[in-house]
This record gives C-alpha cells, structure tokens and sequence, in this order.
C-alpha cells in the first residue's frame, strides 16, 4: 500500500437499497488494487431507514472502512460533502453517489490518471472521450446538456461535464475549494470545478458511462434547476 489514503464521501437520502452493493463494490475494489480507502456515509435522517442498513454494512466492513456522519435533516448535497470533509482522515477525497450511477470501476483509472499527470483533480465526464449517459429519458438529458451548455459558455471553465459529481480531488485543493464554495445544493458540482480553475488548480478527465439508477428515485427536482440557474449568474458576475 502507498503512502495515500482515499477518502469515499457519500451522501445518502433513501438510498436503503442500493447501499449494499455500492459498499460491496467499493470495498472489493479497494482491496483488489491494495489501495487505503475509507468510506464516510454521510445521511440526512433518510425516512426509509438508510441509517439501519449503513449501521449494518458498518459491523460488516469494519468501523475503519466504512464511517457515518448522521444529519438531522435533509440539508442538501454541497452542504453533505462540506459536512463529510470535516470528518474524513484520507490524503484524497472522492466525492461519488450511492445510487450506483458511478461504478467503483472507474476509481482505479481516476488514481492512475492523477499518478500520471500529477494533477489536482480528476473529474470523470460523459461529454467525452467515450463517456456517456445510459437510462435517462430526453427531459433528463436535455437538462444536463443544458446545464453544462449554459456554465461552459458563461463560464469558460474548459472541462466537458461541470455538473457531474464523480471525482476525486487532493484533500489540500478541495478544502481550499470549499472555502470559495456558496452553494449547498446540485449547483455545488459546477461551481466547484469551476473555483478550481479560477484558482489555478489543474483538472484531468477520464470518461465515464453514468447508467440510471434501479431502485429509488432522483432528487433533482425543479427547485434544484432554480437554484442552478441562480448559482450560475451569480458566478458569471462574480468570478
Ligand atoms: N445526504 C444527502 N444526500 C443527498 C441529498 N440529495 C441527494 N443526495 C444523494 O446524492 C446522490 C445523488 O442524488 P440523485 O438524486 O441520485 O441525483 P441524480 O439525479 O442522479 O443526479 C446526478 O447527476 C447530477 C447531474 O449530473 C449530478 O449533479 C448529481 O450529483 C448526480 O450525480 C445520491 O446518493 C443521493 O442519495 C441530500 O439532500 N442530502
Ligand atoms: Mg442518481
């Protein structure tokens, strides 16, 4: 094992079904490549009982490997991983959902980018190289075309995907980030990657496929798209 630790964040909010297999995957896949990991499940009083189930995978894996960070409400996901940077010991974060839309596949590729480059930040796109969208109906992905469409232009950020979440990040860069960071909700992806650049930090991209998720449902909803579009004009002012 190398000298780095990688440090999961991931948030939950009724993710009871899913939570199983993502950590399974997770685990599995540190162990097989001999990387220190932890995972930080950090949920917000999920009513469908999440907690149980990550208290469960938690007896199971090891209170090393697998830690919980219980919210007292649904607070939203750029305050989750605010929240979960605070408690995590690793040298490198990844930030990634539970609802196995990101496979723990492409972590290993994310680190060999980052050993190859020296890079700050990995951020895994589906507007490249081989990366794409599976499952999602044309609302869907109109809005997430839409979004990125809009931030590239505004913005001029030159990364392909702004607003997925999927990416590893030094511990140093992200909690510099974080101090710029206004948003707690969705538009927190796009405003993070963008602060990076503005503050010099060098970005690389490794495509990914993101595949709907099975069980449960999205929690993008209008008011997120609001929120979005209100975060985007605000840095376009003020970056
Ligand atoms: N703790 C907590 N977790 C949350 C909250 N809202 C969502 N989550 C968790 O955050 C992850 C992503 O939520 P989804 O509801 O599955 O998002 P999505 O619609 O699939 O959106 C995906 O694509 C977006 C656009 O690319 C991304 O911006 C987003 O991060 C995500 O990858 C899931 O693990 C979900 O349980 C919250 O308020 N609190
Ligand atoms: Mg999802």
């Amino acid at each position: 094992m190398g000298p780095n630790k990688y440090s999961v964040i991931m948030p939950t909010y009724n993710e009871r079904e899913n939570l199983p297999l993502i950590i399974w995957l997770l685990q599995d896949t540190f162990t097989q490549h001999n990387i220190d990991f932890e995972i930080l499940i950090v949920d917000d009083s999920s009513p469908d009982g999440t907690l149980d189930v990550a208290r469960k995978l938690q007896q199971l894996y090891g209170e090393d490997a697998i830690r919980i960070h219980s919210r007292p409400g649904k607070l939203g996901l750029g305050s989750a991983y605010m929240d979960g940077l605070e408690r995590v010991s690793g040298t490198h974060i990844i930030l990634m959902d539970a609802d196995l839309s990101h496979h723990p596949k492409f972590i290993p590729q994310f680190i060999a980018a980052q050993a190859a480059s020296g890079c700050d930040v990995v951020t895994g796109t589906r507007y490249r190289g081989g990366g794409g969208v599976s499952g999602w109906d044309l609302r869907r992905k109109l809005t997430s075309r839409g979004a990125n469409f809009l931030a590239s232009e505004l913005l001029r950020p030159g990364v392909s995907d702004l607003t997925g979440s999927f990416r590893l990040y030094r511990k140093e860069v992200l909690q510099d980030v974080m101090r710029h960071v206004k948003s707690k909700g969705y538009v927190f992806q796009m405003e993070v990657i963008v602060r990076c650049k503005c503050l010099g930090y060098t970005v690389a991209e490794v495509p990914i496929t993101f595949v709907d998720r099975i069980y449960g449902v999205s929690k993008l909803g209008a008011m997120e798209i609001v929120s979005y579009l209100k975060g985007l004009l605000w840095l376009f002012f003020n970056t």
